[in-house]
């Protein structure tokens, strides 16, 4: 058999079927996919490939997939901290936008994040940000699978006026990238208290015609719950299951207050959950019930929120949160084990993402989106178990390699298709510019 590109690697985790864990066992690439996972020892006699990697002391996981972020804001990392969420978004995060937001920030600020999400193993991430269509041509050199938020909110920016024009750009949005093999664009109408009911309406109606998954803010906060109550007489769920938008189409980001029966209502409706635990507890928003939405049968991806609530993209470090607070919150150390969590940054999102044919795990015939992390280091031994040691135990430091459809964008820590030197000194030049109108504000 004829490869592009093999593989041999110490672990292979495809992490569907759930549970296996691969010895000793090569993955054949061929035209950026997946085209054999066999032992090393049959693979080299039997596959003749153009470039052979081997990695003696690594894990081959599917590429990690970060399902809830707004990438630009990258640019606006550490500059407003230790605030609950409404303070930081109108005090801070929204006059900073206003001031800030246009093309060139958003192509540096979601350059910056998939250089980060890249080194440190994130093959796919899920956006919501204005000027998306720069995010897209970005995604695009960089190499990285991306779903770009068709991003719907009351208030005029410089990306759209009004409604119909955050709607009409959404659509050429999605005519722009809909051939493109990396790209998908959804909706991402951005929260219940941001958003009216007819803009709503229209927002299910277009996604029922084009066949795509709506991807919105729900239930982050206590006081999202009582200003919903105060302004519509209806907790935010209810007021969208009125409008018909829950769904096997419908992601809701956070998801950190809900009573028993809204699991239940929420599970029977097929709609997904993203748990981004870290911007919860830096923004003390509260805690999703993760072990009991998952119990209750709702699909649960994990998401990194964005660097200005997190700090970082860091998704091993997400994952290990997850597993840790899951427990915490469940009081039950039984919840969420660790191969679960790597479910939820994997398969769980892909499936929530409609990406389940393409990514999401290592199998025959999907694209080759695959991170090997390096289990050599002595903070990862004794092994007794790589999966353990992915999510409790490695840092992003450890992502040594990194592909995507086949493209290897991350070898051995260097960057292949982005300049590391030049990231940096344009991350420089935005923080000298943001300093400096910080200062002219508060004088
Ligand atoms: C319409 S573009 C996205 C919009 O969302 C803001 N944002 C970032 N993080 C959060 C969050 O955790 N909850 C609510 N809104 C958030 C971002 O600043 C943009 O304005
Ligand atoms: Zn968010």
């Amino acid at each position: 058999m004829q490869a592009d590109i093999l593989i041999h690697a110490r672990w292979i985790i495809p992490v569907e079927p759930p549970d296996q864990v691969l010895d000793h066992h090569a993955l054949a690439i061929h035209q950026g996919r997946i085209s054999a996972i066999l032992p090393s020892a049959q693979a080299r006699e039997q596959i003749t490939a153009e470039r052979v990697v081997e990695l003696p002391d690594h894990a081959l996981i599917p590429g990690l997939i970060n399902a809830h972020t707004h990438t630009p804001m990258n640019l606006f990392r550490g500059m407003a901290d230790d605030l609950p969420l409404m303070d930081w978004l109108t005090r801070h995060i929204w006059p900073a936008e206003q001031r800030w937001i246009s093309p060139e920030f958003v192509a540096d600020g979601s350059r910056l994040a998939m250089a980060e999400m890249i080194r440190s193993g994130t093959t796919c991430f899920n956006d919501m940000y204005f000027f998306p269509d720069v995010t897209g041509q970005v995604a695009q050199d960089a190499g990285i699978r991306a779903v770009l938020g068709m991003i719907l909110i009351d208030f005029p920016s410089a990306w759209a006026t009004d409604s119909d024009d955050y709607l009409d750009k959404a659509l050429k949005l999605h005519d722009q990238f809909r051939n493109e093999p990396l790209i998908k664009a959804i909706f991402a109408p951005h929260a219940p208290y941001s958003v009216s009911d007819a803009p709503l309406q229209r927002v299910r109606t277009l996604a029922n015609e084009l066949d795509l998954p709506i991807h919105m803010h729900v239930h982050e906060t206590a006081d999202e719950i009582s200003q919903s109550l105060e302004q519509f007489g209806q907790r935010p769920l209810a007021r969208l299951e009125a409008l018909n938008l829950p769904g096997p189409d419908f992601i809701a980001v956070h998801m950190t207050q809900l009573q028993d029966q809204e699991i239940e209502r929420f599970a029977a409706s097929g709609s997904h959950v993203v748990h981004c635990p870290e911007s919860n507890l830096k923004l003390a928003s509260g805690f999703c019930p993760v072990a009991q939405l998952l119990e209750a049968g709702v699909n649960v991806a994990l998401g990194t929120d964005g660097a200005a609530s997190n700090n970082d993209l860091d998704m091993l470090g997400e994952m290990k949160t997850a597993a840790l607070l899951g427990k915490g919150v469940a009081q039950n150390p039984e919840a969420l084990p660790a191969a679960r969590v790597l479910a939820m940054a994997t398969i769980n999102a892909a499936r929530a993402l409609g990406l389940e044919q393409e990514t999401g795990s290592l199998k025959t015939g999907k694209a080759a989106d695959i991170t090997a992390i390096d289990l050599g280091p002595l903070e990862t031994r004794p092994l007794f178990d790589p999966v353990s040691h992915i999510v409790y135990a490695a840092g992003r430091e450890q992502v040594s390699d990194v592909w995507v459809n086949g493209c290897h964008l991350l070898q051995e820590r260097t960057l292949m298709r982005m300049d590391h030197a030049r990231l940096l000194a344009n991350a420089g030049q935005w923080q000298e510019k943001l300093i400096e109108w910080r200062q002219s504000d508060a004088s």
